[in-house]
């Protein structure tokens, strides 16, 4: 279990909190370009995609280290609802129609791992679970499922009750410790049937960001960062897990009352 804590930034304005999530994005990218010449990221749904769209489409200031290379990247999904893609519930039909539609020609294009929709109406949600876990092993190369895939980052989003991919309070995958990827077929935010990164693979990553903005985020943000009860919040698990590879990028009012010190700027 990691010791130091995460990072929990706050901004006046979603603008502000895109300008600073575009730096954070690519000082991930350029590490990840440095160590590997790849980026592996996975995704989540809800309002990421949007907030995400908007850090990474503004201009650049030119430089290459300003520059998102959307060639070397590979993104995921860290959780995805079993629909077809082209159902507005899809996380990869939002991401598509907030993101990877509008990404200018001369960035390239990243290579996309979406689940396999061939499985999305099977009765047993494991099927499409476990195509998922065979799509990363073959991207990262695994022999057998007992290592860990190693993300460059993970962007992740926060419910009201604090769950995070689909990795919900009190649901028994949050146990889970071997696979990669799990079915949930009991969600409590519609649709039912999903899939989700498990939690250690969420915790392995290199770095992972949680985006949270609004009032409606406010008690959730408190019991994770401030009080007892929420350490078993699948949220503040990753916090527990990963420590300070963990930063939250948060608005003023969605912190509003929250005594965990934050910071203003990266
Ligand atoms: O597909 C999903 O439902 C999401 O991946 C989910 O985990 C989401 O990130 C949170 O519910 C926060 O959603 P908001 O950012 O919209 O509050």
């Amino acid at each position: 279990m990691a010791t130091a804590q995460p990072n929990l930034y706050s901004f006046p304005s979603t603008d502000a909190l895109a300008g600073q999530l575009r730096s954070y994005v690519l000082r991930c990218q350029n590490a990840a370009l440095a160590r590997h010449n790849i980026f592996r990221i996975a995704v989540s749904g809800g309002s990421l995609p949007t907030v995400l769209a908007r850090a990474l489409l503004a201009p650049s200031n030119g430089s290459p280290e300003d520059t998102p290379q959307f060639d070397k990247w590979h993104i995921f999904f860290a959780d995805e609802r079993a629909v077809p893609l082209d159902n507005e519930d899809s996380n990869y039909f939002l991401l598509k129609a907030e993101l990877l539609s509008k990404i200018p020609a001369e960035l390239g294009a990243p290579t996309v791992y979406p689940i396999d929709e061939k499985h999305v109406h099977d009765d047993d949600t494991q099927e499409l679970a476990d195509h998922y876990q065979e799509d990363l092993m073959r991207s990262f190369a695994a022999k057998d499922s007992v290592k860990l895939p190693v993300f460059d980052l993970i962007l992740l989003g926060c419910g009201p009750d604090g769950h995070t991919c689909s990795l919900f309070p009190g649901h028994e995958l949050l146990r889970e410790k071997d696979a990669w990827v799990a079915a949930e077929t009991n969600s409590p935010k519609p649709p039912p049937k999903r899939i989700t990164l498990t939690l250690p693979v969420v915790i392995s990553a290199v770095k992972i960001a949680f985006v949270a903005t609004g009032a409606g985020k406010q008690d959730i943000l408190k019991a994770i960062f401030d009080s007892e009860e929420g350490r078993s919040l699948p949220s503040a698990l990753v916090n527990q897990g990963a420590g300070e590879k963990v930063s939250w990028f948060t608005d003023h009012s969605a912190v509003a009352g929250v005594a965990f010190p934050r910071r203003g700027s990266l």
